[in-house]
């Protein structure tokens, strides 16, 4: 009997409870025990990567008459092993689908970021019931496309369109080739956790932005009207700024700053991916960047979106970052605290979005609350997104003005987002808008431009991601 059959003969025999692996070895009739031995156990070894190969390569479909026993054996051997070296036509049945098998163990890899073959046997990292349960997002880059012809695209690749959701339940629900339009953000469709889509032509392409549904707020609150001067404070990788472009119809101007030169090169090219233009990309700390400088005379809208603890992210591995300390939450909110208060001394500035994806109210309600102090009746909280279900922690009056997000109850990695506006004389604050609709009012003409902030301490600190 050839080695390949026989050792698919003892695969069979294992799953059927008929023996233990030597006892079928001894009994299979194959002269060479040994090296059927090591075959066997080897294959065993690899079961869980091959059956994933099998899947992904659809072997078993396309060759109906391959056992999946004997696809195991051959596909160990062809990939792990010595390479084949008899098997006759399922030698040459293997051979045929080589290419594809080795361009699904590459992808393999890159998914799981290892180099080597033994590595992919160790237990992938575990992902947290709350980051299983957030939806995949995806947000339709209207600088390149529309909504109907995604949707349209996504049903040709044999998904089922399933309309708008009514509830974060429905998002809940979501299974298989299953997606929906999001309830809250016109421009994002929800698909289930598990959807990868990294190698979707639309996303190689930047017709769609990956991107959770929380990250997609601060420039919907931001909500810039076309020709506006807007300035991203701290941009990279850039997929706000991108959404920001894409709010604008890329018609004015957007100035986006970055600290690391290694993230201004990405977002350069995920920026030139999503067809923006009209964006000034700069390798600059923003503290240093002057607010009397002319070039920023116009700008009436800063998305500001600093390092923080990123206690927010779910995706994480459990114990991959530990909890920060409380120097380092101290470190953070210090630099959060003097780029926001920063940010508010452009001149024109009108609206202000604060946000970051961290769970503590230190670098979130602590820093809003520090700095509309500094600045006394200069800014005011806006009610952002009066009907979004999650708001702030009530460290100070008025704090429920601010959101926030989790996977629990906004089905979305934790984030926190504050709108800051400048106050007209007189205005009441906070302000309570009544709908979603009236959630991005522009800033009235003739806004008074507001008074200096009290005097402060500049000392300079600049904390990395
Ligand atoms: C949370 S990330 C921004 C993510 C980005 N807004 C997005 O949506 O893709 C924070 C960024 O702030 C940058 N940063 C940190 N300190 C900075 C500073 N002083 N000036 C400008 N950028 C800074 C970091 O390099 C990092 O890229």
């Amino acid at each position: 009997m050839a080695l390949y059959s026989a050792a698919a003969a003892v695969l069979v025999g294992l799953e059927r409870g008929e023996g233990g692996l030597k006892s079928l070895v001894y009994n299979s009739g194959f002269p060479h025990v040994r090296q059927l031995y090591a075959l066997v156990s080897e294959t065993l070894r690899y079961a869980s990567v091959l059956e994933k190969l099998l899947d992904g390569a659809a072997l078993l479909q396309a060759e109906k008459k391959l056992p999946p026993q004997l696809a195991k054996v051959l596909v160990y051997d062809l990939l792990f092993g010595k390479g084949l070296k008899c098997g006759g036509r399922w030698k040459a049945l293997a051979q045929r689908h080589r290419a594809r098998l080795e361009a699904e163990l590459a992808r393999m890899k890159v998914r799981r970021k290892v180099s080597r073959n033994e590595d992919l046997l160790a237990p992938e990292k575990a992902v947290s019931t709350a980051a299983s349960q957030v939806p995949r997002y995806v947000r339709v880059n209207i600088l390149k496309t529309c909504v109907d012809d995604v949707i349209e695209f996504f049903k040709r690749q044999g998904y089922a369109y399933l309309g708008k959701a009514a509830s974060v339940e429905e998002l809940k629900a979501l299974s298989g080739k299953k997606f929906l339009l999001d309830l809250h953000l016109p421009e994002l469709l929800v698909f289930p956790s598990q959807t990868d889509l990294h190698d979707n032509l639309l996303y190689t392409s930047g017709h769609i932005i990956l991107q959770d549904k929380a990250s997609c707020l601060p420039a919907f609150l931001l909500g810039p009207v076309a020709g506006s001067h807007v300035i991203d404070a701290c941009a990279a990788p850039g997929n706000k700024t991108s959404h920001l472009a894409a709010i604008l119809k890329n018609k004015g101007q957007i100035f986006a700053f970055d600290v690391d030169p290694k993230r201004v090169a990405t977002m350069n090219t995920l920026l030139t991916r999503a067809g923006v233009t009209g964006c000034q990309l700069v390798q600059q700390d923003f503290l240093t960047v002057d607010p009397g400088d002319r070039k920023y005379s116009r700008v009436t809208h800063i998305l500001l979106d600093p390092s923080c603890s990123g206690s927010g992210m779910v995706t994480r591995g459990p114990g991959e970052e530990a909890a920060p300390s409380a120097e380092r939450l101290q470190a953070l909110a210090g630099f959060q605290r003097r780029v926001l208060s920063h940010a508010l001394s452009f001149p024109a500035l009108q609206r202000l979005v604060y946000s970051t994806c961290s769970l503590h109210q230190e670098e979130n309600e602590d820093v809003v609350q520090a700095v509309l102090q500094e600045w006394g009746s200069a800014f005011r909280l806006v009610t952002a997104f009066p009907s979004w279900p999650c708001r702030g922690l009530a460290a100070f009056s008025g704090a429920e003005s601010c959101l926030r997000a989790s996977p629990a109850e906004t089905l979305t990695h934790g984030f926190f987002v504050a709108v800051l506006e400048r106050c007209r004389e007189g205005a009441a604050a906070p302000s309570s808008l009544p709908a979603a609709a009236k959630e991005n009012p522009q800033p009235g003409e003739g806004t008074e431009p507001g008074a200096a902030p009290k005097k402060r301490k500049k000392k300079k600190q600049r904390v990395k991601e």
